[in-house]
């Protein structure tokens, strides 16, 4: 496995194996890698020749600063597993590399980023595409893998590749849960003891959501029912829980009809202590 840390030497290996003509997919992770990330690898193994992973904790997506300063760092360990899972070359850039002095645009998509996680981090989903957008070009794959559990993120990033013309297939991987059904995330890391008991909590409230919607309960009411039991569970904050469209993000209510609300999923974003957690569920299961 080749480890480069500029984008030099990434493009002189990624020219001699467009050269060569084999197919490149690109998995992009911030590391204190688990399951989650490996299933990507190993999408991307399956349906290329040549699979290229990112390390990049990106500051720019930061909203808050603790976050930033607390976030996992464990790239020995990454590597191993990176190397373990057949991975051929992982671009691990320093901040500079990628923003150098002056570095001064932004990628941003309109509507589809106004709410959710881009409503409650702001500048969070900027700081995604804009260093999201370098890294397709600077890997130039064919394919990349994105996980569904951060699905606007998925959604954006597809939408960024369609309106930039980027020649890339933008392809979204199943979330990976623990046995409780926990969504893996790096940050469950930082949860103690007592948050890591209570936070499969999301998972119970967002599954159960969609049943009852299947069932025909309404809306408005097992979304006020979910909140309770997030918050009497013992997550401190709720940032959204709510249904949407799983092709544009579109708030879905008892208005909208049945087959909509049967192409939505629940989305959740819940604060245990300092830590933030995500997850989402589809109404159709
Ligand atoms: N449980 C999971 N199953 C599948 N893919 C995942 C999972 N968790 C993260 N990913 C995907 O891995 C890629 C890199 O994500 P990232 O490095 O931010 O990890 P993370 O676990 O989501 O960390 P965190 O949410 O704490 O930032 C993203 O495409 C993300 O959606
Ligand atoms: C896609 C990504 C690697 C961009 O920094 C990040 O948002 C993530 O890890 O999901
Ligand atoms: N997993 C999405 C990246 C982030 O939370 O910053």
């Amino acid at each position: 496995m080749r480890i480069v840390k500029s984008k030099r030497d990434l493009r002189a290996l990624v020219s001699d194996w467009k050269a060569d003509k084999q197919e490149i997919g690109v998995v992009m992770t911030m590391g204190a890698l688990h399951e989650g990330h490996l299933s990507l690898v190993d999408a991307a193994k399956t349906d290329n020749d040549r699979v290229i992973a990112t390390i990049f904790i990106n500051p720019r997506q930061f909203d808050n600063k603790s976050d930033l300063a607390t976030y996992p760092v464990d790239t020995d360990a990454d590597l191993k597993k990176l190397e373990e899972a057949g991975v051929d070359l992982v671009y691990l850039p320093q901040v500079d590399e990628i923003y150098p002095n002056g570095y001064s645009t932004t990628v941003a998509v309109g509507t589809m980023q106004d709410c959710l996680c881009g409503a409650t981090r702001p500048g969070h989903m900027d700081g995604v595409t804009t260093v999201v957008s370098k890294l397709l070009i600077q890997t130039s794959p064919d394919r990349a893998y994105f996980g569904q559990k951060d699905f606007q993120q998925y959604l954006l990033i597809q939408r960024v590749a369609s309106d930039l013309d980027l020649s890339v297939d933008v392809i979204g991987v199943p979330t990976v849960r623990e046995d409780d059904n926990l969504a893996l995330s790096s940050r469950n890391r930082r949860l103690s003891e007592e948050q890591r008991a209570i936070a499969p909590t999301l998972y119970k409230v967002e599954s159960t959501i969609a049943d009852l919607i299947r069932q025909g309960e309404a809306v408005d009411h097992v979304l006020e029912w979910g909140r309770k039991v997030i918050l009497d569970s013992g997550f401190e904050r709720i940032d959204y829980l709510e249904v949407r469209s799983e092709e544009d993000l579109e708030l879905l209510g008892d208005v909208a009809d049945r087959d909509n609300l049967l192409n939505g999923r629940v989305f959740v974003a819940a604060w245990l202590g300092n830590t933030r957690l995500i997850d989402n569920y589809p109404i159709s299961r």
